[in-house]
């Protein structure tokens, strides 16, 4: 039978064993704080690029076939484009409005207004020198002329069949003042007899 041994003897089988736990364990941490930190910096980095311009899929005439000539991205992309600047306008101008203080006032109200928005300032509704529609923020314009509201529209592209109309539709496009339709509306060789109230 073999002595017993020292005091303490199984202490020291238990230790390297709650040691390797332990590093095991310190291990686990480290990976589990890299993770965290690699996650974090990429949803740090998702967060500061620009979201892609997509446009519904599908065919249709507005689709556009490839090899068209008109920009890169197709006209599809391009008509979706303005829809979420409009909104961004839109909102901007609500603010705006809300912001916008009561007329009549004072010379000295007006300044302290201007101080506080003076992106705004210059929008229609201002007034004095510096009061301008080039001086509001873009997209202004479209919304003070009461864009989506039904209006005719304030010009209009003619041309012949495969006369570019369509490449100069979209390059007029891609400015956020310009709202247009999305198909041709062909009312002046279509239908022109069902009357303006078709054509708004
Ligand atoms: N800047 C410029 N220079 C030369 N050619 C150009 C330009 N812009 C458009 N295009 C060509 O015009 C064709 C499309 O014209 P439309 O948009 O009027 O076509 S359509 O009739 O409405 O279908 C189309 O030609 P095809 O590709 O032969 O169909 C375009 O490539």
């Amino acid at each position: 039978m073999a002595p017993p041994g020292p005091a303490g003897a199984l202490p020291t089988s238990v230790e390297p064993l709650s040691r390797s736990i332990f590093r095991k364990f310190l291990l686990m941490l480290c990976s589990l704080l890299t993770s965290l930190y690699v996650f974090y910096c990429l949803a740090e980095r998702c967060q500061t690029l620009s979201g892609p311009v997509v446009g519904p899929s599908g065919g249709g005439e507005e689709a556009g076939a490839p090899g068209r000539g008109v920009l890169a991205g197709g006209p599809r992309e391009l008509a979706v484009w303005p829809a979420a600047a409009q909104r961004k306008r839109l909102l901007q101008l609500q603010q705006w409005r809300r912001r916008r203080p009561p007329a009549p006032r004072g010379e000295g109200e007006e300044a302290a207004w201007e101080e506080e928005s003076p992106g705004l300032a210059g929008g229609p509704g201002g007034s004095g020198a510096g009061s301008s529609v080039a001086e509001a923020p873009p997209g202004t314009l479209a919304l003070l002329l009461d864009e989506g509201s039904k209006q005719l529209p304030q010009a209009i592209i003619i041309g012949v069949k495969k006369g570019g109309t369509r490449a100069l539709l979209e390059f007029l496009r891609v400015h956020p003042d310009v709202r247009a339709v999305g198909a041709e509306p062909h009312f002046f060789d279509r239908s022109y007899d069902k009357g303006l109230a078709w054509y708004r």
